[in-house]
């Protein structure tokens, strides 16, 4: 079976990958090695240095996600900051800073960036559109699911399967495999 190494810490965004990938008949591997993750405003740039970084590390082809949830009414916030918000904040107190805003629309956003060694890193973006619930709802998925709703229900709610067909990692990966498969 085709073999791929995902280097990531993040049990979840692994998890889901693993299923997307095994739908494809390709084994996900994680390395949890990690990388050094450049301070940007945009993801792209995160997941591209991460992938060549990991790939020149360990010396063979590599993939990382750089995802991040960008609420439109705090300007993007808390955006590439979304692993520190996660961990030091967490979502009680996102909540409280959206207490007061009628926007609610936010991005979740995962960039896949794929090294080989001695290549050039190369980034595919996924991106879903949804609201920040009122409330935590939903006891699936991880980080800022059970706040993130998507015609109605958040992603904690919806459940692995359905969150895999339609969330910002499966949108980046499905491009990932269209090349792939080129
Ligand atoms: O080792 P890495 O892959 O970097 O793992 P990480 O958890 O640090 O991940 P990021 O740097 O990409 O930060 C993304 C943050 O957004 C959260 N996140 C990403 N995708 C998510 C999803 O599908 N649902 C909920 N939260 C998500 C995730 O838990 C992190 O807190
Ligand atoms: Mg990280």
């Amino acid at each position: 079976m085709r073999k791929m190494v995902f280097v990531t810490g993040n049990k979840g965004k692994f998890n889901e990958a693993r299923s997307i990938f095994e739908a494809k008949d390709i084994e996900l591997i994680q390395d949890t090695g990690g990388y050094p993750e450049l301070q940007e405003d945009e993801l792209e740039p995160i997941a591209s240095f991460g992938a060549k970084w990991a790939a020149e590390k360990l010396k063979i082809p590599v993939m990382v996600d750089d995802s991040g949830l960008f609420i439109n009414a705090l300007n993007g916030f808390p955006g590439p900051y979304s692993a520190f918000v996660e961990n030091k904040i967490g979502n009680k107190k996102v909540l409280r800073l959206m207490e007061d805003e009628d926007d609610r629309t936010a991005v979740f956003k995962s960039v896949i960036g794929y090294c080989e060694p001695a290549k050039e890193a190369i980034v595919f973006t996924g991106m879903v559109e949804g609201l920040i619930s009122l409330e935590e709802k939903g006891t699936g998925g991880f980080g800022y699911d059970p706040i993130f709703e998507y015609n109605g229900r958040t992603f904690a709610e919806i459940g692995d399967d359905e969150k895999n067909k339609l969330s910002h990692r499966r949108r980046a990966l499905d491009k990932f495999f269209e090349w792939l498969s080129k």
